[in-house]
């Protein structure tokens, strides 16, 4: 099987005096769905940067199928990004969108992939929309198409179901799953509710403080957390104090 494994050692990261990241360990072997959790602050969406690139840690490293990765730039690095505020081409239709990543494809190839990802989200009757024509939960579903499209090995999600009623949510937390698992990528997965974590996660990454305090399956964190705030959280779904 291709590595697709993801890898943090010890990665550090401050912005002047301050340390946002204070030496965060984490792994994750292929195919696996791996979710930060962890309250407003505590550093999630930096180390979802610096995965991607878009940062670069202060000391550590960060190894993408199993290679180190400082100096592969962000575009080399075969990792997909689907952020919180969906960042569609705005002048691109639905299935222009999805197509975009997959220039190097043959005709056949893009038009076989796009339909495929289009079905699996439920997007085929709007796919000759522009975003601007779509409501916030089918936005999100085209970012997370156009981010998997062309089957990073790894692929990250700030709080992707952060804008979603209940309803839409439980059906996305299940397609990307069935993605996931399509598309054989590793999956991290940032969000604050710990419903999601609990049912999407292979493994749980409890982020406070810049570092991660405990991991583990949802039910090795139900069953014995580390602390009061593990404890906290795992039986009480609050994840955020703020
Ligand atoms: N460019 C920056 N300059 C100064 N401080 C920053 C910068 N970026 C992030 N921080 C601080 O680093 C800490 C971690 O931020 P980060 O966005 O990673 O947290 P988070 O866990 O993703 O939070 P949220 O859940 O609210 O998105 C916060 O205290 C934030 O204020």
């Amino acid at each position: 099987m291709t590595d697709h494994s993801l890898e943090l050692k010890n990665v550090s990261k401050k912005i002047g005096h301050l340390t946002i990241l204070g030496g965060v360990n984490l792994k994750l072997d292929t195919g696996k769905i791996g979710v930060l959790a962890g309250e407003s602050g505590s550093g999630k969406t930096t180390i979802i940067r610096i995965i991607a690139g878009l940062e670069s840690p202060n000391d550590g490293e960060v190894i993408i199928c199993g290679k180190e990765s400082a100096t592969i730039s962000a575009k080399g690095r075969n990792v997909g990004l689907v952020f919180q505020d969906y960042a569609l081409f705005p002048h691109l239709t639905v299935t222009q969108n999805i197509a975009f990543g997959l220039r190097k494809a043959s005709n056949n190839e893009k038009q076989q992939r796009v339909d495929s990802l289009l079905n699996l989200l439920n997007l085929m009757d709007i796919a000759k929309r522009f975003p601007h024509q779509l409501s916030g939960g089918q936005q999100q579903r085209v970012a997370i198409a156009r981010a998997l499209a062309p089957r990073p090995a790894i692929i990250l999600f700030d709080e992707p179901f952060s804008n979603l009623d209940s309803i839409q949510k439980r059906k996305l937390r299940e397609q990307i799953k069935t993605l996931i698992k399509e598309t054989k990528s590793t999956a991290l997965i940032v969000t604050h509710d710990i419903d999601d974590a609990m049912r999407l996660a292979d493994e749980i990454f409890i982020i406070q403080h810049g570092k991660v305090v405990q991991s583990g399956t949802p039910k090795e964190l139900r069953l014995s957390p580390t602390n009061s705030y593990v404890a906290e959280l795992v039986s009480h779904g609050h994840l955020d104090r703020s």
